[in-house]
């Protein structure tokens, strides 16, 4: 069996959200928002290391910590270092996605057991008519309409080859500051880089707006859950 190794990346402020501490420990669902998808991972990987804020203290059985950096690619390469040798296959996941299921997680895994796929990565399809726009004058004016067939709202978890997730973050600082995923630096590499159908509730907190509906959606889930 392949050695795999969860890193969740959890050392971002969330400013966006406006919460008085780091948004990995806003309560949800009546537990720190990191717990939730912390089960899933410790249920479905070998190891876990998370990347946690400065004067943090967070513990968890089996889980290693490491401080975060700068930006979210710097705190992936922070708990890159500290995977376990035998790793051989790394999934990267936001603790601000607290929707993780065991089944994204499987069907993320499965995906790279073709040799020739350097990433897999969660993907929900859009399904809202998309539109380009630029700031002309105090008006947003459309540029043009997208063709949807062709677009995909990218989530994590996203799994990569050990070896091409460590190639593509030995990038300078600046480059990994640029890049909103991981599988963006694989991409640009000229890796093979693969979508992998994901529900839309795998959300994001990032708003005010977005915790609420997240919290809606785990109490359905318990509430399911026999
Ligand atoms: N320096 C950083 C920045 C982000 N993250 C993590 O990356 C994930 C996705 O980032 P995002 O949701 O944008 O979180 P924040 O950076 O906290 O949000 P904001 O931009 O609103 O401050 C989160 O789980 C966040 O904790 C991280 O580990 N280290
Ligand atoms: C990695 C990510 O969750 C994929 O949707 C997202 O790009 C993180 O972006 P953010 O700018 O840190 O919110």
């Amino acid at each position: 069996m392949t050695a795999t190794v969860a890193l969740v990346v959890a050392a971002g402020k969330g400013e966006r959200l406006g919460s008085d501490g780091p948004k990995a420990f806003v309560v949800l669902g009546g537990r720190p928002m990191l717990r939730w998808s912390l089960e899933v991972l410790r249920a479905t990987v070998d190891d876990v290391v998370v990347a946690l804020p400065a004067d943090t203290p967070f513990a968890a059985d089996g889980v290693r910590t490491v401080p975060g950096g700068a930006e979210r690619s710097h705190s992936v390469r922070n708990a890159l270092a500290a995977a376990p040798a035998q790793a051989e296959l790394v999934l990267v996941h936001d603790a601000a996605r607290p929707l993780l299921t065991a089944a994204i997680v499987a069907d993320c895994l499965a995906a790279m057991e073709d040799p020739s796929v350097d990433a897999a990565i969660a993907a929900a399809a859009v399904t809202d008519t998309v539109k380009e726009a630029d700031r002309v004058d105090g008006q947003v004016r459309v540029a043009g309409t997208l063709d949807r067939s062709r677009l995909w709202a990218v989530q994590t978890p996203q799994v990569f080859r050990r070896s091409v997730l460590e190639r593509v973050l030995a990038q300078p600082d600046a480059v990994l500051a640029a890049a909103t995923d991981d599988a963006s630096l694989v991409e640009a590499a000229g890796g093979t880089v693969v979508l992998v159908p994901s529900p839309r509730t795998n959300l994001k907190v990032t708003t005010p707006e977005d915790l609420q509906l997240a919290e809606l959606l785990l109490t359905a889930r318990e509430a399911a859950t026999p």
